[in-house]
Order: C-alpha cells, then sequence, then structure tokens
C-alpha cells in the first residue's frame, strides 16, 4: 500500500512534503527568471521589479523535465508574480494585467501541476524549504526558506512551521493506510495502533502550530507577509480579477477575459483534509442542517462485540478531541494574527497599499472558519464505532452560527472580550 502512495507523489515518510529538499536552481536556460528572484527585495526598493518583469522574454516551458523542475518553476513564477501584483513601491496603475512573460509560462506550469495559477500552500510550504545541514535530520530547528516576500523571518517561520508540521505529518498518512488495510482484513489491535499512530502525530502537530508565536509577529504578518498572499478574488483591488496576458484572449465584445482565484492557505493543506477524512470528521457550511437526531448507541450493548473495541473507541476518541484542540488553537491563531491587527490597523495596512476592506476581510474570513460547523457524524461506521456520536454531538455543539459561542464553549474570555469589542 506504501507503494501506492508514492504513485500519487505522496512520501510514506513526509506524506505531501517532497522527501527530498526542493530543487533550489531551475537549468541555465531560466537565468532570467532566476536572477530577478535573486534581486526580487533589491528591485522591490527601488520600485524596479515590475519594469524588470515587463522586460523579460517569454521563455518556453518545455525544457522543464522533472516534477522537481515543475515545482521550482511554479515557486519562481508565483513569487514574481504576486511580486508584481502586490509589491509595494511600485506604481499601482497596471496592476490589473499580468504581461505573458510570466503569465504564459506560469498557465503552462499550473496545468501540467494540475493547479491554479495563484500563490498557494504548495508553493510557499511544501516546494519552498532546505535543510540548513544537510546530513542532519528533517526538523523545524534544520530548516529554511527559499523564498519569503518580505525578507522577514517572521515570513520564513510562518512557512517553516507549517512545513515541519507537513513532513512528521507524513506520518499520519501511511498510519492511515494502515488503518484501512487493518479495517479490511479485521484486525482490531493493528487498527488500534494505528489509531495511536494518527493520535500522537496531531498531538505533534497541535504542539508545533502553537509554535507559530515564537518568531513570527502578528503584526508583520498581518501587514507585511499576508498581502502578498492575497489572490485576486473578492478583492476590492482588483474587482474584475486579473487578465493573464496572452493567454485567455478576449470575449465577444472584444474586451479582456479576467481571471479570478483566491489567495494561498493553509486551509489548502491536504495533510488536514486526509486526517478530516479518515477520522470522518465532516464539515457543515452555516445554516446547512445536519442530522443532530443520531441515535447514541449504549456503550455496553457495542462493547464485547469485537476484542478490544472499548480501547478502539477511546483512541478514536482521543483522535477527534486532538482535532478539536487543532482547531481551537488555529482559532486562536486566526484571533491573535488577523483579527486583533485588523482591529488595531482600523482596516489600515501600514506598509502596503492601503485598502479600506482590511476590517470585512478579517470578519469574513473569521466568519467562515467559526461557522464552518465541524462534524464528527459516523453515519457510516458500522455500529461499534457510533459509540463516538458521544463525541460528535459534543463537537457538533462547537461550530455555531457564530464566534462566541464557539469561545465560550472553549472558555477563552479574552479572546471573547477581544471579538466582542471588534464586532462593535
Ligand atoms: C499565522 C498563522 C495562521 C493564520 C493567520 C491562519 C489563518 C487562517 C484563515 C484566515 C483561514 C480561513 C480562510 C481560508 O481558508 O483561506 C484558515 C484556514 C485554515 N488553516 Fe490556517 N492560519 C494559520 C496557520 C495555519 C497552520 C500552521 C495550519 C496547519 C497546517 C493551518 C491550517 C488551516 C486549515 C486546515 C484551514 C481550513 C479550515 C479548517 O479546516 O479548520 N493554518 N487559516
Amino acid at each position: 500500500m506504501e507503494s501506492m502512495l508514492e504513485d500519487y507523489d505522496i512520501s510514506p515518510v513526509t506524506g505531501f512534503l517532497p522527501s527530498t529538499p526542493p530543487l533550489q536552481r531551475l537549468p541555465s536556460y531560466y537565468e532570467p527568471w532566476e536572477v530577478l528572484l535573486d534581486n526580487f527585495h533589491d528591485l522591490m526598493l527601488a520600485g524596479r521589479l515590475r519594469s524588470s518583469i515587463n522586460k523579460l522574454s517569454v521563455l518556453d516551458t518545455s525544457p522543464l523535465q522533472t516534477l522537481a523542475e515543475y515545482h521550482r518553476a511554479f515557486l519562481v513564477l508565483s513569487s514574481l508574480a504576486h511580486g508584481y501584483v502586490w509589491g509595494k513601491f511600485d506604481e499601482v496603475s497596471d496592476v490589473g494585467r499580468l504581461p505573458a512573460c510570466i503569465a504564459k509560462p506560469w498557465v503552462k506550469v499550473s496545468d501540467y501541476l494540475g493547479i491554479s495559477p495563484i500563490v498557494n500552500h504548495a508553493a510557499v510550504v511544501l516546494w519552498n524549504w532546505r535543510l540548513i545541514f544537510p546530513d542532519e535530520p528533517f526538523s523545524l530547528n534544520n530548516l529554511a526558506t527559499l523564498f519569503t516576500f518580505s525578507n522577514t523571518p517572521d515570513e520564513s517561520w510562518f512557512y517553516l512551521v507549517t512545513t515541519a508540521i507537513e513532513g512528521f505529518g507524513g506520518r499520519a498518512i501511511t498510519a492511515i493506510m494502515s488503518a484501512i488495510r487493518a479495517i479490511k482484513t479485521g484486525n482490531n489491535q493493528k487498527l488500534i495502533i494505528a489509531l495511536r499512530d494518527i493520535n500522537s502525530t496531531i498531538i505533534d502537530i497541535n504542539a508545533t502550530l502553537q509554535r507559530m508565536h515564537e518568531k513570527c509577529d502578528p503584526y508583520v504578518f498581518y501587514h507585511m507577509i499576508r498581502p502578498y498572499l492575497s489572490g485576486w478574488e473578492n478583492e476590492d483591488r482588483l474587482p474584475k480579477g486579473l487578465i493573464y496576458e496572452g493567454v485567455d484572449g478576449n470575449d465577444e465584445n472584444g474586451d479582456p477575459i479576467y481571471r479570478k482565484y483566491v489567495g494561498a492557505s493553509a486551509g489548502q493543506s491536504a495533510l488536514i483534509q486526509a486526517l478530516d477524512i479518515a477520522l470522518n470528521i465532516e464539515h457543515y457550511p452555516t445554516g446547512a442542517n445536519y442530522d443532530s437526531n443520531i441515535t447514541i448507541s449504549s456503550p455496553d450493548e457495542d462493547m464485547g462485540m469485537l476484542q478490544g473495541t472499548t480501547e478502539m473507541v477511546r483512541t478514536y476518541n482521543e483522535c477527534l478531541n486532538q482535532m478539536k484542540i487543532f482547531r481551537s488553537k488555529h482559532l486562536q491563531i486566526v484571533s491573535a494574527y488577523i483579527i486583533i491587527q485588523a482591529h488595531r490597523s482600523k482596516g489600515e495596512f501600514k506598509y502596503h497599499t492601503p485598502i479600506n476592506k482590511g476590517i470585512d476581510i478579517a470578519k469574513n474570513e473569521v466568519f467562515r472558519i467559526a461557522t464552518n460547523n465541524v462534524n464528527t457524524n459516523n453515519k457510516e461506521a458500522n455500529t461499534k464505532v457510533k459509540i463516538t456520536t458521544t463525541k460528535s454531538i459534543e463537537i457538533k455543539g462547537t461550530g455555531g452560527t457564530n464566534l462566541i459561542p464557539f469561545l465560550k464553549q472553549m472558555r477563552d474570555e479574552t479572546m471573547i472580550q477581544e471579538i466582542q469589542n471588534f464586532y462593535e
């Protein structure tokens, strides 16, 4: 089964993160891109990034050969594109278009990789790291980034905490595969071992997530990092989206065709989604009806059906509990890094093109997470796992339609106060 994972470019050790460090430079034909990236911060400071990009010629993507080269090309082009669009100090008049020298190869590389031409979690987290000491193991204290927009250690830390989570989170993918195998062969003992592995991985994920605060300052994040990761959908600075020159041409009225995409977020992490799916945690949009009348099987009735059932249910519930802790910690991060910052800055980005919607955007984003009901409804599972519906009802209650009930459940009075101030 592990070799099946590799068929999908998933490593049994590092999961969705490539098991060897990403390529640091493309073959020499692509030097014009690489040289621009080398000089990215100087050009931006000099107000010459956009004009330098405009002078590039369109390079052919057919010399790209390996997957690692495609990953590197995607990172380079995404960085140049987002620097072009969101870069400070440059004139803002022509940001509604991305020149063909970036747009054309970016779309080709994205098509090859099966992703959209917009900066994403894969570019800045999965394909943007190196080992400081190559002969030492993968760990947060041996990681560095290849590229940051703001040239700040805070931005590197923001990516690397997530890179570390993806890297050791790979353990969970292998454990999920053994859990599937154990279920197929009816081997409860192996299922318990797999669930324990999943649980210990989520515990590590939560501990690492908490380390975000150590070296990524919320102020720097909000004002200097986050703006570069924005996309061009629901974006008031680019209401129509962005023209990818030389790619889409014009519509029947002769007007240029625009593209709209949302920007980068760890919400795109396949690891967290895989954990949700494996543990049967479902997400519901605001106001959606979910089945709140699940019959709770009495544990006594189900216990003893199979040897080890009690332990299995206990371990499974512990996994659910750790996922709940993950979302609680994550919400605290969102509060510190977005809500409070938006409130303090009254919607103005100090180091970036000012926009008026800062607070609205933050409100919408937080509202989106807070109203995303997390449900661990095991309708598909057989009776022995149905016992866990006790837990699922508890978790369902935390979604709610407003952030406050969630926080009340978390008993986080300080944050409740902050959020109440924010909404006033
Ligand atoms: C400074 C750090 C972080 C901030 C400010 C932040 C902020 C956000 C925001 C605003 C969203 C909702 C909007 C969207 O999906 O685009 C989101 C979603 C999400 N983020 Fe983060 N995030 C941070 C770090 C992380 C890390 C390290 C992870 C771990 C991999 C993570 C995992 C997720 C997931 C899985 C979602 C989707 C919602 C969910 O499944 O609960 N985030 N984040």
